[in-house]
């Protein structure tokens, strides 16, 4: 069952460095539980894993960081955004945090929480990849969503559904506190952004997808294709030569696999489609940081032991394990 990374690691000298980020946040929607995420996964072995089966140093402080001490006393909807400085406090920690061991050329794993803490760790690891290199940083975003509203073309104001446009700077806000933290060398470039999964795209999303010609694999182009197909095309669209930081949304899987998360969506990937993607990420050897996020415990009607097993396996595809 133990094997090694399987590529020459090449943006980072010490690839068997990990930095571990546990971020107990679910302040980016309305559901309860996903705070609950990092300490399942933890409890079903997953660190235990990382050391013992596939051999990392692993970083971590044993703690769940859930930003209680950050709860603003006052945080009404600002721009149609709920709880916006709370989501702001709390990404602009996880961004000093992921930037940290970044900086020490470790591999960043970030364990959600709701996916808005996105805006934290790529954030970080962009600013970190322009620091240690003076390079881009590529985003490979699997999710049944896009998570790129604008404050304004959201609808549900909830900010895990906001993430991408803050990291591109299709919004922006110049308060400090709700965002306006964000700057240049913390963004990502459009063109560097691949989504791959997508099935529940908003009407306004739509429009600013075609618009800034981003590239999209839908469930679609994965039907057409099949998986393999995908996998050349996002990965030839990146680039030999470009870090990649992966963002991994659990309803990116169909609810059969993980069923217990917030905003679940059917028709998705099956199981061994969510692992072939964390595998062929980590085959290019360019994979600077992963998140693994939106996995629920407490939705768990369907058994959450199912969805923490699902999160397990992706993030130990993403980190180099294989099937021989
Ligand atoms: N990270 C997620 N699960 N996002 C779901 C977003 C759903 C919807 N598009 C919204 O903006 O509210
Ligand atoms: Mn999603
Ligand atoms: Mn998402």
């Amino acid at each position: 069952m133990t094997s090694a990374p399987s590529k020459q690691p090449k943006f980072l000298p010490n690839a068997q460095d990990l930095g571990v980020v546990a971020v107990g946040f679910s302040g980016g929607q309305p559901k309860p539980g996903v705070d609950a995420a990092p300490m399942a996964l933890v409890e079903a072995g997953l660190i235990k894993q990382l050391e013992e089966d596939l051999d990392y140093n692993v970083s971590y402080d044993g703690q769940v960081h859930n930003f209680s001490e950050m709860l603003p006393a006052d945080d009404p909807p600002y721009r149609n955004m709920k709880r916006p400085k709370f989501c702001s406090a709390v990404t602009k920690e996880v961004s000093e945090q992921v930037y940290k061991y970044a900086m020490q050329e470790k591999l960043v794993l970030t364990l959600g929480g709701d996916h808005s803490i996105a805006i934290g760790t790529i954030s970080g690891s962009a600013r970190a990849i322009r620091e240690r290199m003076g390079r881009e940083l590529a985003v490979i975003w699997v999710d049944a969503h896009a998570d790129i509203n604008t404050p304004e073309t959201s609808d549900s104001g909830n900010i895990h559904g906001m993430p991408v446009a803050f990291l591109t700077g299709l919004a922006k806000d110049d308060n400090e506190e709700t965002f306006g933290w964000l700057k240049p060398h913390h963004m990502l470039n459009l063109k560097k952004l691949v989504y791959i999964g997508l099935r529940d795209i908003d009407n306004g999303e739509k429009k600013i997808l075609r618009e800034n010609g981003v590239k999209v694999f839908t469930m679609h182009d994965i039907d057409r294709h099949g998986i393999g197909k995908v996998m050349d095309m996002a990965l030839g669209w990146i680039g030999s030569d470009t870090p990649i930081h992966l963002s991994f949304d659990i309803d990116a899987l169909d609810p059969q696999f993980a069923p217990s998360t917030g905003t679940a969506v059917r028709g998705g990937l099956t199981l061994r489609e969510g692992d072939f993607i964390a595998e062929c990420v980590a085959e290019t050897g360019s994979l600077v940081a992963v998140d693994l996020v939106e996995v629920n415990p407490s939705l768990d009607e369907h058994g959450a032991a199912d969805t923490v097993r699902t999160g397990v396996s992706i993030v130990r595809c993403a980190l180099g394990d294989t099937l021989l």
